[in-house]
């Protein structure tokens, strides 16, 4: 299967009430993982790449190289898109649609509303004409987000109003809006605006991204997706679990070096992780009515 867009995606999980997943790739093995864990389920995928990753891997052609190329090794059939997450400029954006990237999320939400909806018009224009799929965002999402760490008392709630302009003079495709959800681990109760985000979604009617998705109780990601969010990401987790399987392996074997005796496992790991993430989303078995 080729990449696809997350449009059809997203708009058959707001119908459908259930909510793709965003998993971001870390490395190789987080994409090997991620695709497994996505055709073992039969469920449609979202592979995101923040801005910081982009160097780490080597590169946007070299991301999407490593992406199809291993679409091809696992003979992977479920329908997959790939994602600049946090992308903060329009030559950024543009740059990934030019490597091949299917979606892209112009994040301006640290500028002014005129500023974002300028920038986020304007990536939109681009993207559609070459059939890419635009995500922005509005309020601020609060805790560790790429490089960047947002101190907590500036967190933001989206406004429902500045949501709707956004969205009636971009175009996007889908929007993110911040209502508590925070990058990275939890501090405290997580507290989302469920009533502002249903009515987000009546206003715009547009598929709602919800980001900081790990760590978040059960009952509150089922919330959200009934409030409609469509798409969920998730980062955290995986890294926890991949990290902590490394850990203990190299604690019970001081001696081991080569690097296969603890990635496999850790692997391993992350596949559990996004698979237990996508039965909660309810898109297991999705990937066919798309
Ligand atoms: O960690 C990243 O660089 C990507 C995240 O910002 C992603 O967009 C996201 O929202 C995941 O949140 P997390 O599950 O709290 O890591
Ligand atoms: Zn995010």
């Amino acid at each position: 299967m080729t990449l696809v867009s997350m449009k059809d995606m997203l708009q058959t999980a707001l119908e459908g009430k259930y909510a793709v997943g965003q998993f971001n790739l870390n490395n190789l093995e987080f994409t090997q993982a991620i695709l497994q864990a996505a055709q073992l389920e039969q469920s449609p995928v979202i592979l995101g790449v923040s801005e910081a990753y982009i160097p780490y891997m080597g590169g946007l052609p070299c991301i999407v190289g490593m992406v199809k190329a291993l679409i091809e090794h696992y003979g992977i059939t479920v329908p997959v898109a790939l994602h600049l997450d946090h992308g903060t400029s329009y030559d950024l954006c543009i740059q990934a649609m030019h490597a091949g990237f299917t979606s892209v999320m112009i994040d301006a939400s640290h500028h002014s509303l005129a500023h974002n909806i300028e920038v986020t018009r304007h990536v939109t224009l681009a993207a559609h004409v070459l059939g890419v799929t635009v995500e922005s965002e509005l309020g601020r999402i609060t805790g560790r987000e790429d490089d960047l760490v947002v101190d907590e008392a500036e967190g933001m709630y989206a406004v429902s109003e500045d949501c709707v302009k956004l969205v009636k003079e971009t175009g996007i495709d889908c929007l993110a809006p911040a209502l508590g959800s925070v990058h990275g681990p939890y501090r405290g109760q997580p507290k989302l605006g469920f009533d502002r985000m249903a009515e987000i979604r009546d206003l715009t009617g547009l598929p709602l991204v919800l980001h900081g998705g790990s760590g978040l109780p059960d009952d509150e990601i089922r919330q959200a997706i009934a409030c409609g969010t469509a798409k969920i990401n998730v980062n955290t987790d995986n890294q926890i679990a991949c990290t902590a399987t490394i850990r203990t392996f190299l604690n019970d074997h001081p001696d081991a070096y080569d690097p296969r005796n603890y990635l496999i496992p850790a692997r391993e790991a992350i596949i559990a992780s996004v698979r237990s993430k996508i039965q909660l989303f309810g898109s297991s078995g999705k990937a066919g009515g798309i």
